[in-house]
């Protein structure tokens, strides 16, 4: 059917006209999402592999069925989202899950790291260098246009990772793709659009207070702040206002605080690696299983101020090398499991299976 041939191929503008074509009387047709995917599929992966975050979640739930409706804003992006919190609680991993889920792969999205982006060379190539000088051409190599534009059926996704470290130039860039979802870069040769993309981005502000906090609390010290008791929340949200100005944070949709991880859940988040790690397995025709002891031991690595990411560094650091060992070995042993017996872990193939 050309008609349909023509909207898949198409390119920006008639993604716009798409999404404001012509009211028709006809539901089935007026409702149907030009999107692909199912929000449902997306929340069961965020609900499988993002653990002790329910509340983001059902932000990000309400989001999805959203954009999955499609009827935003012209011109503006699809979404704005900022997720606030301590390090290793699953912000990045989100996007990632929700890449991997709309649009096949964990690295379907473009990330800019502000840090990057507040060197002068990159800021002046949104900023003002102009065309010619120095600068004025770096900000291509930053963004990828093609993921930020997605396609008619595909929203595309773009990271803005560490805002606080962004120059107040770059956030003045930025506060215009939130209203126009157009970035002109200074060349003045290169427009990116915005307009069908999931904007993420993600901020440790007020990160360092929270942690002294539960530092001085593990110790027993109760002055801080005024008192034992902070409302973490809310001291991330009064940190990141300020740091910008309400001109910048009223064109945010959602600013979403993940919660620190603590150790009730380190069972799941075990669990979650495990099945990463297994999945990588499969290839090599091999399952790994950690006994009680292994677990009890990797959970006396974690530390509550590095989130997840450390129990993951020592699966990768402490756990891998045995299992590439045992894979590597010239025997049929598929199913292995790891103890910690002696100080030490060991692996062994598995005889209960
Ligand atoms: N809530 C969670 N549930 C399950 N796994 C998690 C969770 N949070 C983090 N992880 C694990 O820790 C790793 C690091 O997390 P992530 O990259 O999301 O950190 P972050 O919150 O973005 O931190 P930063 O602010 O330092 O960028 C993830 O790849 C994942 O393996």
């Amino acid at each position: 059917m050309p008609f349909i041939n023509e909207r898949l191929s198409a390119n920006q503008t008639s993604i716009d006209k798409a999404r404001y074509e012509k009211p028709t009387t006809d539901n089935t047709v007026a409702r149907q999402s030009r999107f692909h995917f199912k929000p449902e599929d997306v929340m069961n992966a965020l609900r499988t592999n993002i653990i002790g975050q329910d509340d983001v979640l059902s932000s990000v739930e309400e989001m999805l069925y959203l954009v999955k409706a499609d009827f935003g804003i012209k011109h503006r992006p699809l979404a704005v989202n900022l997720f606030l919190g301590p390090t290793g609680v699953g912000k990045t991993e989100t996007v990632k899950i929700i890449a991997k889920s709309i649009l096949g792969s964990t690295d379907n999205f473009c990330r800019i790291d502000m840090n990057t982006l507040a060197q002068e060379h990159y800021a002046a190539s949104l900023t003002g260098a102009p065309p010619g000088y120095v600068g004025s051409k770096e900000g291509h190599s930053l963004f990828d246009s093609d993921a930020i534009k997605g396609s008619f059926s595909k929203p595309g996704i773009v990271l803005f990772d560490e805002l606080e470290k962004a120059s107040t130039e770059v956030i003045r860039a930025l506060l215009n793709v939130l209203d126009t979802g157009h970035l002109v870069l200074s060349s003045g040769t290169h427009e990116i659009d915005f307009s069908n993309c999931l904007i993420f981005m993600t901020s440790n502000i007020g990160v360092k207070e929270l942690n002294a906090h539960r530092a001085a609390q593990n110790k027993g010290i109760k002055k801080w702040l005024g008192g034992n008791t902070i409302d973490e929340k809310s001291h991330l949200k009064q940190a990141l206002q300020k740091k910008f100005d309400p001109e910048f944070l009223n064109r945010i949709d959602r600013i979403l605080s993940y919660d620190y991880l603590s150790d009730e859940f380190l069972d799941k988040i075990l669990d979650v690696e495990l099945e990463k790690l297994n999945l990588r397995l499969k290839a090599k025709n091999a399952t790994l299983e950690l006994d009680e002891t292994a677990r009890q031991q990797l959970y006396t690595y974690y530390d509550e101020e590095y989130g997840a990411r450390n129990l993951a560094q020592h699966i990768r650091v402490k756990l891998e090398p045995l299992v590439a060992r045992e894979i590597l070995k010239d025997d049929q042993s598929t199913q292995f499991i790891i103890k910690y017996v002696d100080d030490k872990f060991s692996i062994s193939p598995d005889i209960n299976t």
